[in-house]
């Protein structure tokens, strides 16, 4: 099959800030879905948490120990248990005493719970140690919240706690955005997969860069492939793949092996970015592809081989796109003072691995070292940053 011809370089690359925007803006939230809390997981709720009850939905006793009924002492009347409807215990009238268990449901007319190391009983009767107020230890009904309330709006991310809250309050699903589907193609014949880097080969280090990222970024990894430099295996990868973004990592320059552009105009695509004025990663890719999936499309990102720029190309492009199509919402900009002078590019934006307020030694566009340290990522705009100036910083990879 005849090659395209080669890609013309692009004279001007977009801006950093614009190229981010462009990301985000490609996109837009995937469909709702409904999900069991376990699989909802890391989602985005596309729709509000409202409590489907009360909560408690009864007075529950916070303590092991006595519902009483009015001041003491008071005549023991039996006993309930967590879970125990507790209808054959009946209203209880001034004077009475039931023993209860934490969690139990306190019986109407009882105005508190006295601790059980707080109380002596002599037979049958119940002392208590001291005066006990009304309504101590008793964990009213809708004290959390009351059935209808909002307790969680469109757009939350489905941690841990908010299953537990979904439980409590009486849902088994969640509706939330589905998921992006993402496969990683990694290009390059000079790749290897384990050992030690040999006869001019190197490891991939991007598959296990980016893959463990994904995770953490809401996105489902469908599968990481290692792709050698063939320009019919890459476009059959891409063409069959099912995925919502393909990402490429390599050949997104112009070198003789650089195949990405190539692809690009062959299929037509839709090129969004095409270089970015950022440093490490200007060689970055978004391109929209026709697709299946209702309202979404597929897109490719194509991420430059040098390990750092890759880093530079997901933050720029794969993050605010993958933010977008999950629902999540686009975090307020963070902001601290450089403890340090950062220098500056001329005329691009530099994503500069920091610790703390500090900017890392090791973070050339080949290296990891930096990266590895790093707990944020500053955008310093061109010029650069004095120490004592604010300037932006973006999450580290996680
Ligand atoms: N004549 C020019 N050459 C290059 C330019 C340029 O402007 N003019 N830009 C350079 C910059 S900047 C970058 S970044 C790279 C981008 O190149 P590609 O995206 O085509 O990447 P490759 O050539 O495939 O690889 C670049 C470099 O990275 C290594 N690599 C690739 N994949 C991996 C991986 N998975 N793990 C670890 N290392 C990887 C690869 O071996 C190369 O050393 O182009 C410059 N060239
Ligand atoms: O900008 Mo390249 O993308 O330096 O490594």
């Amino acid at each position: 099959m005849p090659r395209p011809e080669p890609h013309a370089p692009v004279p001007s690359a977009l801006g950093w800030p614009e190229a981010r925007a462009t990301a985000r803006a490609a996109g837009r939230p995937l469909p709702a879905v409904s999900r069991t809390l376990h699989h909802a997981r890391d989602h985005v709720l596309a729709r509000p948490i409202v409590a489907l009850t009360d909560l408690p939905s009864f007075d529950t006793s916070a303590m092991d120990g006595w519902a009483v009924a009015g001041p003491g002492p008071w005549r023991v009347r039996g006993r309930l248990l967590a879970g125990d409807p507790g209808g054959e215990i009946g209203v209880m009238r001034d004077g009475d005493a039931v023993e209860i268990a934490t969690g139990a449901r306190v019986p109407h007319g009882a105005t508190a719970v006295l601790r059980s190391e707080q109380s002596r009983v002599e037979g049958r009767t119940l002392f208590a140690d001291a005066h006990i107020q009304q309504g101590t230890d008793i964990r009213a009904c809708g004290q959390e919240c009351r059935r209808g309330d909002e307790l969680l709006p469109a757009g939350t991310t489905v941690t841990p706690g908010v299953t537990g809250l979904a439980a409590a309050s009486g849902y088994d699903e969640l509706v939330v955005v589905d998921r992006p589907r993402v496969e990683l193609l990694v290009l390059g014949d000079e790749l290897l997969d384990s050992g030690l880097p040999r006869e001019g080969r190197i490891r991939d280090a991007l598959g296990p860069l980016i893959t463990p990222w994904l995770r953490t970024l809401g996105a489902d990894l469908l599968r990481v492939r290692r792709v050698g430099d063939n320009p019919d295996t890459l476009r059959a990868h891409v063409s069959g793949s099912r995925a919502d973004v393909v990402i490429t990592t390599g050949g997104t320059a112009d070198g003789p092996r650089d195949h990405v552009h190539g692809l690009l105009a062959e299929l037509a695509a839709d090129v969004l970015v095409d270089g970015v004025a950022v440093r490490p990663g200007h060689p970055m890719l978004l391109a929209h592809l026709p697709g299946e999936r209702p309202g979404a499309g597929r897109y490719l990102v194509g991420l430059p081989g040098n390990p750092l720029a890759a880093v530079a190309g997901m933050l720029t492009l794969a993050v605010p796109l993958l933010r977008r199509l999950s629902g999540r919402p686009e975090p307020r900009p963070r902001r601290i003072r450089a403890g340090a002078d950062i220098a500056g590019h001329p005329h691009d934006t530099r994503l500069v691995p920091m610790r703390g307020d500090r900017p890392l030694a090791f973070a050339g566009p080949a290296m990891l070292r930096g990266l590895a340290v790093a707990d944020r990522i500053a955008v310093v705009p061109p010029g650069g940053v004095r120490a004592g100036d604010p300037v932006e910083v973006l999450a580290a990879p996680r």
